[in-house]
């Protein structure tokens, strides 16, 4: 184990199997609820520099995981290591290295969003206390808070309320940033500042775990996933490589879709007509064997462009059906949960 020095903080540096740096990790994670399994058996292992972006349909086990990893919920069963350190032990080290933005954190009605934060960076281990106001301003406007950093908590809407939770787990300097639901309650504008705001701590080098109802999000600001289901992961990696375990497909653009359609299931390629074209399932053919078909039967291709499944394929087909899973496979295994 090496040691990493962030912050003034000296705290090991957890590796996995392969050697990548872990930011956090758990073993056979676990919760029971009275009866209600809500999270059963999660290996989840968070590489260090990442983001990953947490998927699952509702009452899949995200937030109850999210809660586990930063001890505000007891597991049942499992182990859990948080920036190299097995948790509870140590959680004074490592949680001031740990921003969080969870449902109700909890902030001072009657108090204003600058009161409230300076009571928040008040208690940050890592802040001094002549640093509180700059980090305090910092935060508001880094989440576009500071225009009304002066009104009440209560006076502020859903979106707000949501940005100064962002912004309390951007008070001090961060290894590791975790982010439930960020863009609930946002409008437009909001979300895309959520969206350059994990763009930033990515290339600042921060590790960035985020839960998230909205795939394309997801897809667009995240490097690696997890898909939980009925409190199972059913796939975590690299986000392209989930979306290359999809089936290829090929849009072929025609001036006439059906009869190209036709010509395609006589030679038993299956494919479908799109509103943008042709779309051809590749699993068991290859580019030039359809275009060659098309062109032979008279048909006229004006292009064709392979595709790679998107992640909202990617998701229906690993929350589909749950019930025929054996163990946990990881992305190479994604196949088996078809
Ligand atoms: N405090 C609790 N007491 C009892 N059951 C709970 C509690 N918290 C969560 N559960 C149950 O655990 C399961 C997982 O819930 P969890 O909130 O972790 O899922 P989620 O994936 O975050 O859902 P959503 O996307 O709707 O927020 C659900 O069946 C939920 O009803």
């Amino acid at each position: 184990m090496t040691t990493a020095r962030i912050a003034g903080a000296a705290v090991p540096e957890a590796r996995n199997g392969s050697g990548a740096a872990v930011a956090a990790r758990t073993r056979g994670l676990r919760k029971v609820y009275r009866g209600t399994v809500a999270v059963d058996g999660v290996d989840l292992e968070v590489p260090e520099g990442a983001v990953v972006g947490m998927l699952g349909p509702n009452g899949s086990g995200k937030t109850t995981t999210i809660r586990m990893l930063l001890g505000l919920v007891q597991p049942t069963e499992g182990e859990i290591e948080l920036l190299g350190v097995p948790m509870p032990d140590a959680a004074d080290r490592v949680l001031p290295q740990v921003g969080a933005l969870v449902e109700g954190p909890g902030f001072h009605p009657f108090l204003s969003g600058w009161e409230n934060l300076q009571r928040l960076a008040a208690a940050e281990p890592l802040l001094a206390g002549r640093e509180l106001d700059g980090a305090v301003s910092t935060a508001l406007e880094r989440v576009g808070l500071a225009g009304a950093a002066r009104r009440k908590y209560r006076a502020y809407s859903l979106g707000m309320k949501q940005r100064l939770g962002l912004a309390s787990a951007l008070l001090a300097p961060r290894r590791l940033i975790v982010l439930d639901e960020p863009t609930n309650g946002l409008d437009p504008a909001g979300t895309q500042e959520v969206r350059r705001i994990i763009a930033e701590l990515h290339a600042q080098g921060v590790t960035v775990l985020v839960s998230s109802h909205l795939l394309a999000e997801v897809e667009a600001t995240c490097t690696h996933v997890v898909v939980l289901n009925q409190g199972v992961v059913v796939a975590q990696g690299a986000l392209d490589d989930l979306l290359e375990s999809g089936s290829p497909t090929l849009l072929v653009t025609t001036p006439d879709g059906a009869s190209a359609v036709d010509v395609l299931r006589d030679h038993r390629i299956p494919a479908r007509l799109a509103p943008d074209g042709v779309r051809v399932d590749l699993t068991t053919t290859t580019p030039a064997t359809v275009i060659e078909t098309l062109v032979r039967a008279g048909t006229r291709v004006d292009e064709a462009r392979r595709e790679r499944a998107g992640l909202e394929e990617a998701f229906a087909r690993l929350t589909h059906d749950v019930g025929e899973l054996v163990g946990e496979p990881d992305l190479e295994d994604a196949e088996a949960v078809r």
